[in-house]
């Protein structure tokens, strides 16, 4: 009988998923499939406790919905992706596997490690790569000149007009194979990596990232334009974690959009439209990492914008980290990042502005601290949020565009609900004065257990605007 071997990465679910599928196609063969554990690997990318918790709590989920079908899921464990080519060579040997079905990875590492495995098992296994976890592969949405675009917006202009051409829809979970013994599940080895608890925020499993994203679709997605920005309102669909590990497809959000808002692209000011064009952000950054592979070492799109000389300020940068700048919607945000693993998309780019345009701290310490604490933590949206967010990316803000976190906190965060939610010191200071805490402290002569401003932000403003333009000097 034919082995088929399905390699699980980062797409943990039985549905809509492209390399289980075309293998559980041929229907005679025998399907076995794997995950391979690289505690040492994830070490070195950053990634958070929390994601690899709910990578673990979904293999499980995983591993018995395989069950149910027939295949059983091998679970192995090894240092690094190196480690992991060679032990998935054997493997395939000593299960005589002659194909084995993977869906591609686009970050450079994960890149490299398929070519070796291919180079490894040549002559002996037949390997299928798939193109899943985005709606339009890499290097298929480029310009007249056959390049990817640098611009965000003619790229989602040439990328909406591919997709209606394409074949974007979901495929059925694989039916259960009559053919196969009953299969015996072995409880899964805890991960050699630090496992945090990840609360109850986010429900383990595909049932349960489909009923949310089925809720988001039929409830929410119609205000989402109103409600997006508004961190104490809920009025994004928090699906980011699912996505990022593949319990989720972007097909499943977009056929599961269509079906509630058939008219979702031709109604461009709807919300249904306004969420869409959220994840094609996500495939731009994806199409971006590959295109430019320097981004997922953490270079900037931007070569001059290395120039520019940072301030080495370690306990600025562990006030931002703990929440404790002195800037209310500032600190509300990493609190809710730290407690929760999450955080809004708006406060994410005045976090991110505010330690690097304020604070003048270099992105890639909030890139890489975002990556140790996220659930969602995903390199090309993660590294194309920051590179957004400090300009230094290929369509980032312009480096004099700098978020004033009073003001912003003003305009999303009006009656300051977000921030009482996560700063209890500030819990007695008034609504109108929430964004100025001490300034209401001096005047009604208060006493605030809350840190000072750690920068005067007018002042950074202007030493911002000067590192940039004597960088942007430098490189001329
Ligand atoms: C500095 C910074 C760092 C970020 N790091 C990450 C990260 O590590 N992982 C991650 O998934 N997103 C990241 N984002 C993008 C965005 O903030 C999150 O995807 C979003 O907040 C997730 O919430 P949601 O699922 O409710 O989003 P929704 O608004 O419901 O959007 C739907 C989906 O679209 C995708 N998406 C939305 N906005 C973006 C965006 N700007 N860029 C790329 N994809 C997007 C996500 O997959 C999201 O789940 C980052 C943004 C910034 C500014």
């Amino acid at each position: 009988m034919t082995t088929h071997l399905v390699w699980f990465r980062n797409d943990l679910r039985v549905t809509d998923n492209r390399a289980l599928h075309a293998a559980c196609e041929d229907p005679q063969a025998r399907i076995i499939a794997v995950f391979i554990a690289t505690p040492e690997q994830w070490k070195r990318h950053e990634m958070a406790p929390r994601q690899a918790m709910f990578i673990y709590q979904h293999l499980q989920v995983l591993q018995h919905a395989l069950a149910e079908r027939g295949i059983p899921l091998h679970y192995h464990q090894c240092d690094d992706f190196a480690d992991s080519v060679a032990w998935l060579k054997d493997f395939c040997k000593a299960e005589k596997v002659e194909s084995l079905f993977y869906n591609k990875q686009y970050e450079i590492n994960e890149r490299q490690r398929d070519v070796a495995l291919e180079k490894a098992v040549c002559g002996s296994v037949v390997c299928q790569a798939f193109d899943d976890s985005l709606l339009l592969p890499p290097g298929s949405v480029t310009t007249g000149n056959g390049e990817m675009y640098k611009v965000y917006t003619p790229f989602r202009r040439a990328f909406l007009s591919r997709l209606t051409e394409s074949d974007s829809r979901s495929l059925p979970a694989p039916q259960i194979r009559e053919h196969t013994g009953k299969v015996v599940i072995h409880p899964l080895m805890p991960f050699d990596y630090p496992l945090e608890d990840i609360g109850d925020d986010f429900a383990v499993g595909e049932e349960a990232a489909r009923n949310q994203l089925r809720r988001f679709c039929r409830e929410q997605v119609q205000d989402y334009l109103s409600q997006r920005d508004l961190p104490a309102a809920a009025g994004t669909s928090s699906l980011s974690p699912y996505l990022a590990i593949g319990v989720l497809s972007p097909r499943q959000c977009l056929n599961r959009l269509r079906t509630e808002c058939p008219q979702v692209l031709e109604k461009t000011d709807s919300g249904a439209f306004g969420w869409l064009n959220e994840l094609v952000w996500r495939e731009f950054y994806r199409h971006l990492i590959v295109a430019w592979p320097k981004l997922c070492k953490h270079q900037p799109f931007l070569e001059w914008t290395d120039n520019v000389r940072w301030r080495h300020a370690p306990d600025d940068l562990q006030a931002w980290k703990e929440g404790k700048t002195g800037y209310p919607i500032v600190d509300a945000a990493m609190r809710q990042l730290n407690t929760t693993g999450w955080m809004h998309n708006r406060l994410r780019m005045i976090v991110a502005s505010f330690l690097v345009k304020d604070l003048l701290i270099n992105w890639r310490e909030g890139e890489r601290y975002f990556m140790s604490q996220l659930l969602d933590g995903d390199l090309a949206a993660n590294n194309g949020g920051w590179q957004w967010g400090a300009s230094t990316g290929t369509d980032a803000a312009p480096y004099f565009r700098i978020f004033n976190p009073t003001t912003q906190g003003e305009r999303f965060d009006k009656a300051g609900r977000f921030i009482k939610a996560w700063v209890p010191e500030l819990s007695d200071v008034p609504e109108r004065d929430i964004h100025q805490p001490h300034r209401w402290a001096e005047k009604y002569r208060r006493v605030l257990d809350y840190p000072l401003p750690v920068i005067d932000h007018a002042q950074a403003r202007k030493d911002t605007l000067a590192a940039f333009e004597a960088a942007k000097n430098r490189s001329d």
